[in-house]
Parts: structure tokens; sequence; C-alpha cells
């Protein structure tokens, strides 16, 4: 999957996703939610606590079943991925994913976390830490490459897990409150990476966050309320 610019990425059409909740009560984490990504583009997903942020990302990097509507990942309709080992092979391929912790394993340097998807998947292992070394280099980490986390700052781990992200090079990347645990600085320069490698990578880019500092970086704003939409949906295709 070659991106263009402008190309869509993901459409999201219709849908809902609906938990049972602890009292028994169904609830609708989203609803009717219709959504379109495009090559190259970043996106901010903004909403009160429990609005379905988190939710919407996990449908999205199709981590979570919906219960109605229809995911298409640059043409490809996510139902047709019925088998779970094909629906890992397409997101590892396909889709990166930054969370708010970095969760980086602990027992490896820097490099050897960012290397370690790509030596699963079968890249030998001094050429995956090649490229692990030329991501960490990207983010301004080659410096602490042989390092383990826990000698690594909050925001230096958070470099190396979106380095850790980008090592597949995903044409969709989902980001939920990456800057949460980063002074403003620091997560200032981590979304303007992330909007750098939108543009370079021409990667689709949705971030959730609470933070409106980085208000400015994004193509679209999208608002939503009680697991709905209610702002920002239209697609920004340039
Ligand atoms: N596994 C689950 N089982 C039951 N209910 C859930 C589950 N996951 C989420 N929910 C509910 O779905 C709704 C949306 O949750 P979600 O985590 O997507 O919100 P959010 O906007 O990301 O919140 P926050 O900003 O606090 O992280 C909430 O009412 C939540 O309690």
């Amino acid at each position: 999957m070659t991106p263009r610019r402008g190309r869509p990425v993901l459409s999201l059409r219709d849908v809902g996703v609906r938990y049972r909740g602890g009292d028994g009560a169904m609830v609708d984490a989203l609803a009717d939610v219709t959504l379109d990504l495009v090559a190259g583009e970043m996106i901010g997903i903004f909403g009160p606590s429990g609005c379905g942020k988190t939710t919407l990302l996990m449908a999205a990097g199709l981590l979570e079943t919906i219960t109605s509507g229809s995911v298409r990942f640059a043409g490809t309709a996510a139902a047709t991925i019925v088998d779970d080992a094909a629906l890992r092979d397409f997101r590892r391929r396909h889709i990166g994913f930054v969370f708010q912790k970095p969760n980086l394993v602990p027992f490896l340097t820097a490099v050897e976390n960012v290397a370690l998807a790509m030596v699963i998947d079968g890249v030998p292992r001094a050429a995956a830490e090649r490229r692990a070394m030329g991501l960490l280099a990207v983010l301004d980490m080659a410096h602490r490459a042989g390092n383990h986390p826990a000698r690594l700052s909050g925001g230096e781990q958070q470099r190396v897990a979106v380095a850790r992200a980008l090592a597949n090079d995903p044409i969709l990347l989902l980001a939920d409150e990456p800057t949460a645990a980063l002074d403003s600085r620091r997560g200032r320069q981590v979304m303007e990476l992330l909007l750098a490698i939108a543009r370079q990578r021409l990667a689709a880019i949705a971030v959730v966050t609470h933070d409106p500092r980085s208000m400015d970086l994004f193509d679209r704003v999208v608002e939503m309320e009680d697991g709905r939409v209610v702002a920002g949906n239209a697609s920004s295709a340039r």
C-alpha cells in the first residue's frame, strides 16, 4: 500500500461499539461515527472523559470489534479480515500505535525495543537494528540507543515508543494521549514530530489529546461527545 497525499487511508461509516456496563446495562461507547482520514493529514480528537475517544482509536486500529457500521482501510473492508492471525498481521504491517505510557520492554535497550517487531517479522537482526538506529536518530535519540528504559526520562521513553510505532512504516498512526506524561516543551516536540511524519511519510495520523496547546498543529479537530462525533468529521483532503 503506497500512500498518495489525499488518498483515503481510513473510512469509518456509522460505526457503533456497544459494551455491557458493570450494572448489566448496555453502553454505546461509540454511536454512528462516520470519519475519514487521508494520507498526509494529522487530526486531533478531543472530548470529555468517557466520550469514546479511546474506543474510536481501538476501532480504527482494528483492535476493537465493532457492533455496527463498517471500517475500511485503504480500500480493504476490515470485516473481510476474519482470521485473528491475519488481523494481527495486517495491523503489524500497516498500523502504528503510541499510547500514553511508552510500555517499552524493560530488559531491552532502546534500539532493541525499536527493532523487536522487525525481528519478529523476520528481518535479520543487524538490518533491523540499523533501521531502528535510523529512526532513533530522526527522533534525536541515537545517543541514548544503548540504554535500557529505566535509564531514560519519560520524554525519551516516549520518543523510543514513537520510533517503535514507525518501525513498520505504517500508513496509519494512532496515538492515545502521547504527550500526557511529558512537559510542555517535550510534548510539543513529540507533536511536531508526528506532524512531520504525516507530511514526509504521508501517514495518516489521529491523536487523542486533552492538551489544547497542540491545537495549531492539527489539520482538523474532531470533537466527540457521548460516543458521537459532533464536529470535524469531514475530511480535509487536499
Ligand atoms: N471494556 C469496556 N467495557 C465496558 N465499558 C467500557 C469498556 N471500555 C470503555 N467503556 C465505556 O465506554 C465509554 C467510552 O470509553 P473511552 O475509554 O473510549 O472514553 P475516552 O473518551 O477515551 O475517556 P478518557 O478521556 O477518560 O480516556 C465509557 O463510558 C467507558 O466507561
